[in-house]
């Protein structure tokens, strides 16, 4: 028999059979890198002071739990790190109207890619200034939509959209502020699908083939539009510098292009996200103002060398602000254990909740967060309830041999990309979500019911 380890190497690497299971007390353990800055554990697990078994007595399972505080200060953190630049906090991670205040609070823009996240902004009363328009394919509406309520700045990623924003902005009488953005090639080191400056994919225009420098072009024969800058986001969950300084440099050299071509140096640099956060032991997170030093190291000197100002920086980071200070609670309903291979943790949740797992592959920790247990590790699989194989929540980790049904588990670092991504498969309602803080919780999103699902049913029995 052999088993699979649950921490890493990634990806299902086999173990002989005599590796040691861990401690029964490190089953116990809550990494402070993984879980939210103020959970603890004295028997139950407890969140910016509020215990588990509350929340889920009160709200129901399965729930998302956001740490407001742990939000906040990573927002806070990064606006200090980039204090000179801009910090705009990408909605696709997760956005409510609650999310969106605290950020507006904390001083952050806020980047938005569809209608339904400018709609999000708007009735939390952001300050459109502050708005960032994105989206490969913004329909004439949103585009509308975002010269009607005088957004700060848009994102061109095709020609079409030039041509159309030109327009609707000579109807309207405005001139808005606009970016291109780049693909400027780099083969970010991530997943396949979350990467997003290779040449083979659909955001922005091609460095390479010239169509960036096109673009340009086609906008500044635009009155209309204000070009204020460059945009490149290479893809998400990245950890290392490598990607960011390549992009660096070849956006660099449009710049001089730019210059060269039109006599003009644009002001404004847009980096994008995709910093990276730990969802395993041993993942290190990248740190907000060593990420700033060594964005402005790589742009200054990059900038140097070509004779250019220093632009001013923008970055949209989602993920690594949002996803640490979230939680997903679940209760656990049936526990199977497969002889000689691991044993089956079914949770009231799954993939209509947490898609990652089965649509990146994406690894994940949990813990029995109701009590603490003193029995012996087994191999586990959390897994939801849906009519799939493939509906995994965390595909390998150690767990208490005495787990039972009634129990509650909590996974870790689900706070980005998994309400946003969310699902109704099966007619499941989406669960709710409660921010903590300072030993009390409220719901920021009611969960659905099955009575929200029906009303769309525009057949349904009256
Ligand atoms: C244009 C853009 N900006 C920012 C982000 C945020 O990325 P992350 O949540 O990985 O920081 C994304 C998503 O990958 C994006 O597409
Ligand atoms: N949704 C992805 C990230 C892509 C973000 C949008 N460009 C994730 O869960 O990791």
């Amino acid at each position: 028999m052999s088993r699979v380890h649950p921490a890493g190497p990634r990806h299902a690497d086999v173990l002989p059979e005599d590796h040691p299971l861990p401690p029964a007390e490190d089953l116990n353990e809550l990494d402070p890198l993984i879980w939210p800055r103020s959970a603890r554990r004295d028997g139950a697990m407890t969140v910016a002071g509020v215990d588990v078994r509350d929340l889920a007595q009160e709200f129901g399972t399965p729930l998302y739990v956001y740490d407001e505080d742990d939000v906040r200060t990573r927002a806070r953190e990064y606006a200090a790190a980039f204090a000179d630049g801009d910090v705009h906090y990408a909605g696709k991670a997760f956005l409510c109207t609650a999310v969106a205040r605290w950020l507006n609070e904390e001083g952050l823009g806020l980047d938005v890619c569809s209608g339904g996240e400018l709609a999000v902004a708007l009735a939390a009363g952001f300050p459109t200034e502050r708005i960032t328009l994105h989206g490969n394919n913004k329909s004439v509406a949103e585009l509308d939509r975002a010269l009607e309520v005088g957004v700060g700045r848009i994102v061109l990623d095709s020609f079409e959209e030039i041509a159309r924003l030109g327009y609707l902005a000579q109807e309207r009488g405005v001139r808005p502020k606009v970016m291109v953005r780049v693909t400027t090639g780099v083969e970010a080191h991530t997943h396949e699908f979350i990467a997003t400056a290779h040449d083979d994919q659909k955001f922005g225009f091609s460095r390479s083939s010239g169509a960036a420098l096109e673009a340009v072009r086609r906008v500044l024969a635009l009155k209309q539009l204000e070009l204020v800058g460059l945009h490149s986001h290479i893809g998400s969950q990245i950890f290392d510098a490598d990607g960011f300084e390549v992009a660096a440099h070849r956006l660099a050299e449009l710049l001089v292009a730019i210059r060269d071509e039109h006599g003009l140096e644009l002001p404004e640099l847009d980096l994008g996200g995709g910093y990276g956060i730990a969802y395993l032991p041993g993942d290190e997170p990248i740190d907000p103002k060593a990420l700033a030093d060594s964005l402005h190291e790589i742009v200054g000197r990059e900038c140097r060398s070509y004779g250019l100002a220093m632009p001013r920086l923008t970055v949209e980071p989602g993920r690594s602000i949002i996803g640490p200070g979230g939680i997903t609670l679940y209760e656990v309903g049936t526990v199977k254990d497969v002889e000689g291979l691991r044993t089956y943790v079914s949770v009231d949740g799954g993939m209509s909740d947490n898609l990652r797992t089965a649509l990146y592959g994406a690894e994940y920790t949990c813990v029995l967060a109701s009590r603490e247990s003193g029995a012996d590790a087994t191999l586990g699989r959390l897994v939801g309830k849906h009519c799939e194989s493939g509906d995994i929540v965390v595909r390998d980790v150690w767990l208490p041999e005495d787990l039972a049904a009634g129990d509650l588990v909590a996974v870790a670092a689900t706070g980005a990309y998994c309400r946003s991504m969310a699902s109704n498969y099966n007619h499941v309602p989406k669960p709710a979500v409660v921010a903590v803080r300072d030993g009390g919780a409220r719901v920021i999103v009611r969960r659905e019911s099955d009575e929200d699902l029906l009303r769309l049913d525009a057949e349904v029995e009256a």
